[in-house]
């Protein structure tokens, strides 16, 4: 028996705790990598999961309390033919709570509290493998050549680790496999739409890894085909076939391996080239547009740090004062996601340091953004809307807006009656507002952009894409036409288009739990008692003289009174009841919850804490409602 001897970094991503399998995983790199293999094999008193690379000191961290600094150096000695005599039956694992609407979520890493790992290598496998069975499925009058699945992931400390079960779970499907390692979500969407056969392009299907802005010990899957992210429907059914593929496989120490249907390329160099190349076509063919400006991005250590270097410099801007560009699945700066205010702020902070014209920030896998002028002024959420409907009503007069529901009144003035368009008020959920924009062409309606408060958005144009970095590369457009039409350099002209927006002077939005471990829920589902509650605010509403209910609107209750509005609606995912509120003044909002609170207070499965800090007095506000009053920062 040959055996191999390899050195590199061992380290543990999994619980100490449970009689779990050690498995070991060697890859040889030579050159690059244009070699990989395998090996897994199982040890029945190991109490963790080992992971063993070479030349890959970056990703590869120890238990989430020493998640920074524990490498060990070891040297392995590893025989392929390694096996156990008695193969273990592997974990029960619930696959349909990883299902978290389109997408799927779930606790990766080990170490936190009350979040045991449901995401393991073995369980990815088996996703990757039942998407695979799926494609093949939908592909079936396509038989004459061998599928191709791309795979790529963001900056999670738990990326490589899954994205070797992925590929192993698609080549035992007997599909191709395309790594493009660190990658945006939306590059993944574009590599089955791209035709370049020296980068395997188009694949047949695409995997993101990611868990967006969630914290670091969690990951999940995006899926792709040429008609862009998977439905809910299709997720539920990979999952039900990945819990079959899931029961009948054993930990039984057999030698895997990748084989050569694993290519590496480096697809996000073709993907940052179509950005550049769409600022260049809309900025009238100039090679350098961005001549003069001086533009920050912040990564937040996710995957975005590929725009500033890639994107923004070959079009001629300056990038000094970037920041956190470096992928770090810890997140050590914020969080990178652009509804958070930490986030927001340190974009703010670099572009006044720095004296920029403008800074983006990006979600870690990049499919959402958001931007501050030159002044510091924050262009997220209702205002980034804005802006991007300004700039599509002025390409598609009198088009049609469609966004999420928490959106506010004052953006549906603005469209309507500042710009000329149509506002379509629709659901939460990215998925939910592109495929509305999608239905609304197909029905005679034109919409030509669907964009979320979140940052997701997505355009006509760009094949209903839904891209992040596509958003700033409209908004770099509209500096570089700005600059080539003589009207100067920087990011006046962005302000300029939304100086009319009307933003409420406080705007609120808290997540009231549905307690599922409580008595009075009797074992009845939370979505039932959530829809008891909205139906029951829904009529104290109605015969509220001070009160009016939208005429239109498609999820939960939204209610106008006191100079602003409220929405109460059921989280798509959690059990919860998110509460937004906006209104002229804290006073106006306090009214406005005073009436959520009255209505609902009865309610005893539902948390109502955050309600009654808005109810109070600072000066009485019990200490863990706080936390709330950390939301009241957006009193302007
Ligand atoms: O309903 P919620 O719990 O507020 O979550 C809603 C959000 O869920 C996910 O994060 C989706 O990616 C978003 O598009 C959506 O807006």
């Amino acid at each position: 028996m040959a055996a191999s001897l390899w050195q590199g970094y061992l380290s543990s991503t999994s619980s100490l705790a449970g009689p779990s399998s050690l498995k070991r995983r060697l890859e040889a790199e030579e050159g690059h990598r244009s070699q990989a293999f395998l090996y897994s094999f199982a040890s029945r008193n190991s109490h963790y999961t080992g992971c063993l690379r070479m030349l890959s000191p970056s990703s590869f961290l120890a238990t989430p309390m020493q998640l920074r600094s524990f490498h060990i150096s070891a040297r392995l000695t590893c025989s392929a033919t390694i096996s156990t005599s008695n193969p273990s039956r592997i974990e029960s694992v619930d696959f349909k709570k990883l299902q978290n609407g389109s997408d799927i979520r779930g606790v990766a890493v080990a170490g936190v509290e009350g979040e045991p790992v449901n995401l393991t290598e073995k369980v990815a496998e088996a996703i990757a493998e039942a998407f695979a069975v799926w494609l093949v499925e939908r592909k079936k009058g396509d038989s004459s050549k061998q599928l191709r699945i791309s795979v790529g992931h963001d900056s999670r400390i738990s990326a490589d680790n899954l994205q070797e079960a992925v590929a192993l779970g698609i080549t035992r499907a007997g599909l191709a496999v395309v790594l493009y390692g660190l990658a945006s979500t939306p590059a993944m969407f574009y590599s089955t739409v791209t035709d370049r056969e020296d980068m395997f392009c188009p694949v047949d299907g695409s995997i993101m890894i990611t868990a967006s802005h969630l914290p670091y010990n969690r990951n999940g899957f995006k899926f792709f085909t040429d008609s862009g992210g998977l439905g809910k429907g299709d997720i539920s059914n990979i999952l039900a076939t990945a819990a079959d593929i899931y029961v009948s496989s054993t930990d039984d120490g057999q030698v895997s391996s990748l084989g050569g249907s694993v290519k590496r390329v480096p697809f996000m160099d073709e993907y940052a080239l179509s950005l550049v190349e769409a600022v260049r076509k809309g900025a009238g063919g100039l090679e350098r547009p961005l001549e003069g400006f001086h533009i920050i991005v912040d990564a937040g250590n996710g995957a975005g740090g590929f725009f500033p270097g890639k994107v923004l410099v070959p079009l001629g801007a300056s990038i000094a004062g970037s920041q956190f560009l470096e992928p770090d699945g810890m997140f050590p700066n914020h969080i990178p996601n652009p509804e958070d205010k930490v986030a927001m702020a340190a974009v703010k902070k670099a572009v006044l340091d720095n004296g920029a014209d403008l800074g983006i920030v990006f979600d870690t896998d990049v499919d959402r953004a958001a931007a501050v002028d030159s002044k510091g002024n924050e262009m997220n959420r209702n205002g980034l809307i804005a802006l991007l409907s300004a700039i599509v009503l002025a390409e598609h007069p009198g088009t049609t807006i469609v966004t999420d529901s928490v959106t506010s009144d004052g953006l549906t003035e603005f469209i309507e009656n500042k710009l000329g368009g149509k506002h379509h008020r629709f659901k939460r959920g990215y998925k939910n507002v592109i495929d509305e924009g999608i239905r609304l062409n197909s029905v005679g309606q034109k919409c030509h952009l669907a964009i979320e408060t979140s940052g997701h958005g997505a355009l006509k144009e760009n094949r209903w894409l839904d891209d992040g970095a596509y958003l700033m590369v409209k908004l770099l457009i509209k500096m570089a036409a700005a600059k080539a039409a003589g009207e100067g350099v920087g990011s006046k002209v962005l302000t300029d288009l939304i100086k009319d927006l009307d933003e409420a002077k406080v705007s609120i939005e808290m997540r009231l739990k549905i307690d599922q471990n409580h008595t009075d829920l009797g074992g009845g589902h939370f979505k039932d008692y959530g829809e008891k509650v909205l139906k029951h605010l829904e009529t104290v509403a109605e015969s509220d003289p001070h009160l009016k209910k939208a005429p239109v609107n498609y999820e939960g209750v939204r209610v106008s009174g006191y100079g602003g509005w409220f929405l109460l609606r059921l989280s798509l995912h959690d059990p919860v009841l998110p509460l937004n509120i906006e209104g002229p003044s804290f006073e106006a909002a306090q009214k406005i919850a005073n009436v959520v609170f009255s209505a609902v207070k009865d309610f005893k499965v539902l948390d109502i804490k955050e309600i009654l800090g808005v109810r109070l007095d600072s000066c009485e506000l019990p200490i863990d409602v706080m936390p709330l009053y950390e939301k009241v920062a957006n009193i302007t």
